[in-house]
C-alpha cells in the first residue's frame, strides 16, 4: 500500500532529526571518549537494564537568543533525562551532556530535569543524577539560577520520600555542587571528577592561598576530608556498580519495602559464628577490625559500606539479616579506638535519618570510649555536631538491634543505639563495659585524694586494686542487665540468631512520632 504523502514527510522528519541526534553522539563521544568518560547516553545505558531505558525529550532545544545562541540549538539541551529500570525495578535518570555548552544547566534543559524529578516523586521511584558539567548556563542568566533553585526545591521536597542518588563524572562548580548536596548518597571517580564552590583561581584571588584543582575538590578530598562524597570510584565501571549494589538495598520510596531475598539463615551456630568468641582482644584498649564482627552476623558477610573514606572511626553501611535489608552502624576501634569526633557524628547520624525515613531496620554495634576530647573538636562544634547523632537516634522510629561488644562508655554509650534513645532490643558481649567513664578514669577521679597520699609501688598496687574492682563490679554489662538497660548478656557466637530473632520479631513495629511539623536538628 503506498505511503500518503503527509506521511511520509512525517517519517523524512523524524529521520533527519534522527541523523542529527547521531551526529551529536558521535561529536559527544569524539570529545569524551579521550578523556576516559563515557557520553551521557552511555553512562545511562550503562547504568539500567537492557532495553529499559525511555528518553524523554530528546528534541527539546533551548530558546536563548543571546550571544548567538540561537545560531546553535542542538536537540536534547545537553541533558539525556528519562525513566528506566535497575534490576528490574523503576527509577528516573538525568545526565548531563558535558559536549553541549559544558552540561551547563539552562531554561530548557533544567526543565528536563525537573521532568524526570517530577515524575519520580510522582510514581514513587529512585532518581539518580549523573553530573558532568559547568554548573548555571552563563549564557542564560537569571533563567539558569532560576532552574537551579527549581531543581533544589524537587532535591529537597523529595528527600525522605525516594533515594536520590548523584554521581559526579567530570566537572561540578560554583552553586551546581548544592543539588548533589541535597541528595542522599554522591559518588565521585578517580582522576576524572571534582567538585568546588569556586576554583583555585577565585581561592588565590579570594584568600591568597595557593592551591590546586585537585587538592581543593578532588575525590580524594571531598570523600574522606569534607565528606561529600559517599564512594570514591576507581572507573565509571565501579561508580555505576556501587550505585546499582546500593540500589538493590533500598526500597523505591519511603512507602515501600526493600528487595527480599531468601531466608537462608543457619539454625544453630556454626563455626563462623563460634569465631566471634575469640574475635574481641583481651587488653580493653587493643584494637582489632569492628567488620569482621560485622561480616560475621550478617548474610553472607557482606556490608555495602556507605562513606567508607571518611570518619574511619565510624562504620556505616547496609547489610542483609535473614535476606532482609538492614542499616548498620558500629564504631572502628581501629581508628582513634572508635571514638566519636564532629565527622563520625555527622557521618552516622545521617546514615540513620536515612535508614528511618526509608524504613530500613538499625542494626548498631557499639564499642566506644566516648566522644572524642580535643581543643578542635571542642571549637569545631562537638557539642552541637556531636548531638546530630543523639537526634538522629532519639527520633528514629525503624525496629532497633543494639550489640555492645565491649566498651560503651559515657555519651557514646547512651548514643550508640541506647535502649533509653528508643533501641528495641539490647544485647551485651560478657566483654562489655558500660560505664561513665573508662576504668582508669574512674579510679582517678574518684581515689584522687587516697592515691595523692601513696608513692612509689604502694601507689601502683592500690591503682591495680582500685581498677579491679571497678572493672569486675561497677563497669560489668550485668549492672545495665539488672536494671533491664540491656536485655540479654549474650555469648558472641550466639549474636547472629540473636541478632536475626530480634529482627524478625520486630518486622511489624509500628510506632509513629509526634505531630509537629518538623523538629530542629542541630544544624
Ligand atoms: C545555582 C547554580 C549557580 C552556578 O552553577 S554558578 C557556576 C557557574 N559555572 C561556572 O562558573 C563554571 C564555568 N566553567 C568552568 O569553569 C569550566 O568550563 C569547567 C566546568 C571547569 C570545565 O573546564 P574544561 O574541562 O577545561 O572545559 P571548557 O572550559 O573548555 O568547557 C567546555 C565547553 O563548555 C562550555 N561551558 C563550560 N561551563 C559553562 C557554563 N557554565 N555555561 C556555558 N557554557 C559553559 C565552555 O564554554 C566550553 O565551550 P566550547 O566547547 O568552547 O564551545
Amino acid at each position: 500500500m503506498a505511503v500518503p504523502e503527509s506521511a511520509g514527510v512525517a517519517v523524512g522528519e523524524l529521520l533527519l532529526r534522527s541523523e542529527q541526534l547521531a551526529r551529536q553522539e558521535k561529536r559527544a563521544a569524539d570529545r569524551q571518549h579521550p578523556k576516559g568518560k563515557l557520553t551521557a547516553r552511555e553512562r545511562v545505558l550503562a547504568l539500567v537494564d537492557a532495553g529499559s531505558f525511555v528518553e524523554l525529550d530528546e528534541f527539546v532545544q533551548h530558546g536563548c537568543r543571546d550571544f548567538g545562541l540561537d545560531a546553535d540549538r542542538p536537540y536534547g539541551d545537553g541533558v539525556v533525562a528519562g525513566h528506566a529500570e535497575v534490576d528490574g525495578r523503576p527509577i528516573a535518570v538525568f545526565a548531563q551532556d558535558f559536549s553541549v555548552y559544558g552540561g551547563s544547566i539552562g531554561e530548557a534543559n533544567g526543565a528536563k530535569v525537573i521532568k524526570v524529578m517530577d515524575l519520580a516523586a510522582k510514581i514513587g521511584c529512585p532518581v539518580i543524577g549523573i553530573n558532568d558539567g559547568g554548573g548555571a548556563r552563563i549564557q542564560e542568566g537569571v533563567s539558569s539560577l532560576a532552574l537551579y533553585a527549581q531543581q533544589a526545591v524537587r532535591h529537597t521536597n523529595a528527600s525522605g520520600v525516594i533515594p536520590q542518588i548523584s554521581m559526579i563524572l567530570g566537572p561540578c562548580a560554583g552553586g551546581a555542587v548544592y543539588a548533589p548536596a541535597l541528595t542522599d548518597f554522591t559518588v565521585m571517580v578517580e582522576n576524572t571528577s571534582h567538585m568546588v564552590v569556586t576554583g583555585p583561581d577565585v581561592v588565590r584571588a579570594a584568600t591568597g592561598e595557593s592551591v590546586t584543582l585537585d587538592e581543593l575538590g578532588g575525590p580524594h578530598t571531598n570523600a574522606s576530608v569534607s565528606g561529600n562524597a559517599h564512594y570514591l570510584a576507581q572507573d565509571e565501571d565501579d561508580a555505576l556498580d556501587w550505585v546499582k549494589t546500593l540500589l538493590g538495598y533500598l526500597p523505591s520510596n519511603n512507602l515501600g519495602a526493600a528487595p527480599e531475598y531468601a531466608d537462608d539463615t543457619a539454625a544453630g551456630i556454626t563455626d563462623r559464628d563460634r569465631e566471634l568468641d575469640g574475635i574481641v582482644p583481651d587488653g580493653e584498649n587493643r584494637a582489632y577490625d569492628m567488620t569482621e564482627v560485622i561480616a560475621r552476623v550478617v548474610d553472607d558477610g557482606e556490608l555495602h559500606q556507605v562513606h567508607q573514606a571518611f570518619a574511619p572511626n565510624m562504620i556505616v553501611g547496609f547489610a542483609r539479616v535473614a535476606g532482609r535489608s538492614v542499616g548498620v552502624v558500629a564504631n572502628q576501634p581501629m581508628f582513634f579506638a572508635g571514638a566519636i569526633d564532629i565527622d563520625a557524628s555527622e557521618k552516622a547520624a545521617r546514615f540513620v535519618r536515612f535508614c528511618d525515613a526509608f524504613g530500613l531496620p538499625l542494626l548498631t554495634f557499639a564499642d566506644v570510649p566516648g566522644y572524642m576530647p580535643g581543643v578542635d573538636q571542642e571549637r569545631g562544634g562537638i557539642i552541637r555536631r556531636g548531638a546530630k547523632l543523639l537526634y538522629a537516634y532519639a527520633e528514629a522510629t525503624v525496629p532497633q538491634v543494639t550489640v555492645v561488644v565491649r566498651k560503651a562508655y559515657g555519651g557514646g554509650y547512651a548514643v550508640m543505639g541506647s535502649k533509653h534513645l528508643g533501641a528495641d532490643v539490647n544485647l551485651a558481649w560478657p566483654t562489655a563495659r558500660i560505664a561513665v567513664v573508662g576504668t582508669e578514669a574512674a579510679v582517678q577521679v574518684l581515689h584522687r585524694r587516697e592515691l595523692a597520699a601513696l608513692s612509689g609501688q604502694e601507689r601502683a598496687d592500690r591503682e591495680r586494686e582500685l581498677a579491679a574492682h571497678h572493672h569486675d563490679t561497677i563497669g560489668t554489662p550485668y549492672a545495665a542487665a539488672e536494671r533491664g538497660y540491656v536485655d540479654a548478656v549474650i555469648e558472641p557466637s550466639h549474636t547472629r540468631l540473636a541478632v536475626t530473632r530480634a529482627l524478625r520479631m520486630l518486622r511489624d513495629k509500628a510506632v509513629s512520632g509526634p505531630t509537629r511539623k518538623h523538629g530542629n536538628i542541630p544544624l
